[in-house]
């Protein structure tokens, strides 16, 4: 990945932030054009009215229009004074409702992301964390920036017609010492925006460690093992790399600009001298000389303000450029057009000589797996920690695809099927499974959005995973907020804050969740039962054999004991499936999946002899 984009994508990207304004705020867009015109007209018409008023007031004899001068000058001034507020409100909402549309369009495409691999590239999410950065704000500031270009061009176009008038040489002179701070403040800003994508790694670690010292799930470890000073530190050093680069940034731009600064005042400085002895030899009159000073200050003004506002857009532009290339970012898994039908499921599923990794980089997780889930049988996955299970169910889930080899729904290769169809034909439970800050119903609801408000689908989901009488005991029941992190009301001042679960409980939430994706085709359930005590356990077990039916389903679980009245167990060891066949089948192999089992019985037998009486 470049840091910075081509210049032939800095006016693509211009013309992406207008149609993005135009399509967010067309009245607020049209006034603030209008407003700029305005604003840059005003100082040239003050300065005009202002010297013609002098020279009428210098000139002997009557002077008949100075009435109708003094009324413009009071107008202009009247109009300067009211176009700031007006212009700021205008602004103001243009940055709301285009910074809306943005955030809309960025989380739009992040959700589009059908597969997972784009959260696991770290350059991807430095691009991502710049793309929220700009859709804060970039938009809006471009065009903001490019009507303020605007301004700066015609008020400094008008001085500089008006100082033409009086000194060619003058204004020539002006616009010469304008072209390196030009050039300089561009190459500024393209360092500025290098320099933050050089230090994106950092912020985030940065970010990372601060959310660590605040996260209340964290507070626990961090508290037990002394962890604070040691994140706070870590967090401080990456504060420390940052501040570095971002110093060095600020120097040269200081430098730079002071030399810029210095260049701007020996031309004034030489300009007011010549004026002033021009006026010595009567050459200009007073009128002149202030409009002389006028229009020097104005154009200097305007031509700083020009480049500082391109340096701004230059930099907005680079900025902006990560958020395209986020919304424009073609799928992370190939998607068919037009994606293949996905029959309902009656055949099975076939694993066939998948091999995956995870990167080029990653050493292969499974390396040859072939085996069949057949339709209305739930099969066993058994394999020691890191044998490679839950990357099976993720494959299934078509979050990745397969390295090698292909994974068949009926003999239609998932490949060629839409990710989101597929998804709405499984249910699954995954090992890590998510905790949210919601209510209760809401937590079991997200399993399917269709039943969210369906309380009688909620309830059952809830009996089924032995959650129900813990619900009514509830303080709200199903509204009760499971979270300490917000207050359960929005004006509750704090002390009536929701209830936090234990692990266990969490865990037959999201068995719920599972279980309100009833009629699905295949049912994948990924250590549904780790955390629950023995008596829950077997519980679950008997509730999640009655869900299952004569469901297609796949379990993985290190309790072998719980798997003992699958269908077929299937044992993963070394990338490849060592055995196959029942628990009884398996026992009698006296393989893998025999010693295993027999490692873990042996623990419970011994157990309960010791606690035996006598
Ligand atoms: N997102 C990932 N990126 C890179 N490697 C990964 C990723 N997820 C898992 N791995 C690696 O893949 C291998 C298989 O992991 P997986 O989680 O599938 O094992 P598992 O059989 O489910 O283990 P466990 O019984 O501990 O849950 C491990 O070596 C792990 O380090």
């Amino acid at each position: 990945m470049t840091a910075a984009p081509a210049r032939r994508t800095h006016l693509e990207g211009l013309a992406a932030a207008v149609a993005l304004a135009m399509r967010a705020a067309p009245g607020h867009l049209a006034l603030e054009l209008v407003m700029t015109v305005a604003g840059a007209a005003l100082p040239v018409t003050a300065a005009w009215l202002t010297k013609l008023v002098l020279e009428q007031v210098v000139a002997a004899g009557p002077v008949p229009s100075l009435g109708g001068l003094a009324l413009g000058l009071a107008l202009v001034g009247a109009a300067a004074a009211a176009l700031p507020q007006i212009t700021q409100y205008v602004r103001s909402e243009l940055r709301r409702r285009v910074g809306l549309l943005t955030q809309d369009r960025l989380y739009k495409a992040v959700n589009t992301f059908p597969g997972l691999s784009r959260f696991e590239e770290p350059r991807f999410l430095d691009r991502l964390r710049l793309a929220e950065q700009a859709a804060d704000d970039a938009p809006a500031a471009l065009v903001l920036g490019a009507s303020g270009l605007l301004q700066a061009l015609v008020t400094g176009l008008g001085f500089l017609a008006s100082l033409y008038v009086l000194s060619p040489v003058m204004a020539l002179l002006v616009i010469a010492a304008a072209v390196p701070a030009l050039l300089a403040e561009l190459a500024l800003s393209r360092r500025r925006a290098t320099m933050m994508w050089r230090i994106g790694p950092v912020e985030r670690r940065r970010l990372f460690y601060s959310a660590l010292l605040c996260d209340p799930r964290a507070a626990k470890e961090v508290r037990l093992f002394g962890l604070g000073d040691f994140l706070r530190e870590r967090m401080l050093g990456q504060l420390r790399t940052a501040h570095a680069a971002q110093r060095g940034t600020d120097r040269r731009e200081a430098a730079v600009q002071s030399w810029l600064g210095l260049l701007g005042a020996v031309v004034a400085g030489a300009g007011l001298v010549w004026a002033v002895l021009a006026a010595g030899r009567g050459t200009l009159t007073a009128g002149d000389i202030m409009m002389f000073v006028a229009a020097v200050a104005g154009v200097q003004a305007a031509l700083t303000g020009l480049i500082q506002q391109l340096a701004r857009v230059h930099q907005e532009l680079l900025l902006f450029d990560h958020y395209l290339r986020v919304v424009r970012a073609a799928p992370d898994l190939p998607i068919a057009d037009p994606p293949a039908r996905l029959p309902a499921l009656r055949r099975g599923v076939e694993f066939r000589d998948v091999w995956f990794r995870y990167s080029d980089a990653h050493d292969w997780v499974l390396r040859g797996v072939s085996f069949t889930i057949p339709y209305g049988q739930s099969i066993g996955l058994v394999g020691i920690n890191g044998a490679g299970k839950s990357t099976l169910v993720k494959l299934l889930c078509r979050l990745y695809d397969p390295t090698r080899g292909a994974i068949l729904w009926d003999g239609v290769d998932l490949r060629q099927v839409s990710p989101a169809t597929l998804r709405e034909r499984v249910g699954a439970v995954f090992q890590d499974y998510m905790a949210y800050d919601l209510t209760v119903r809401e937590n079991i609801g997200l399993g399917d959005l269709d039943a969210l408000h369906d309380q009688s689908r909620i309830e059952d989901a809830a009996r089924r995973a032995g959650i129900d009488h813990l619900v009514a005991s509830l303080p709200r029941g199903y509204d009760t907020l499971l979270s300490r992190m917000f207050p359960q009301d929005p004006d509750d001042d704090g002390s009536g804050s929701g209830v936090t679960l234990s692990g266990g409980q969490w865990q037959r939430l999201a068995l719920a969740r599972a279980f309100l994706r009833e009629n699905r085709d295949l049912l994948i359930l990924d250590e549904p039962s780790s955390g629950l005590d023995a008596e829950a356990e077997a519980r679950i077990h008997a509730s999640i054999g009655a869900y299952r039916g004569d469901r297609t389903s796949l379990l993985v679980s290190h309790r072998l004991g719980t798997l003992r009245d699958v269908d077929r167990l299937v044992v993963l060891g070394g990338g490849v499936v060592t055995e196959t066949g029942t628990h009884a089948e398996l026992m009698e192999r006296r393989g893998g999946y025999a010693r295993l089992f027999s490692l873990q019985a042996r623990g419970y037998a011994d157990e309960s002899a010791a606690a035996a009486p006598g």
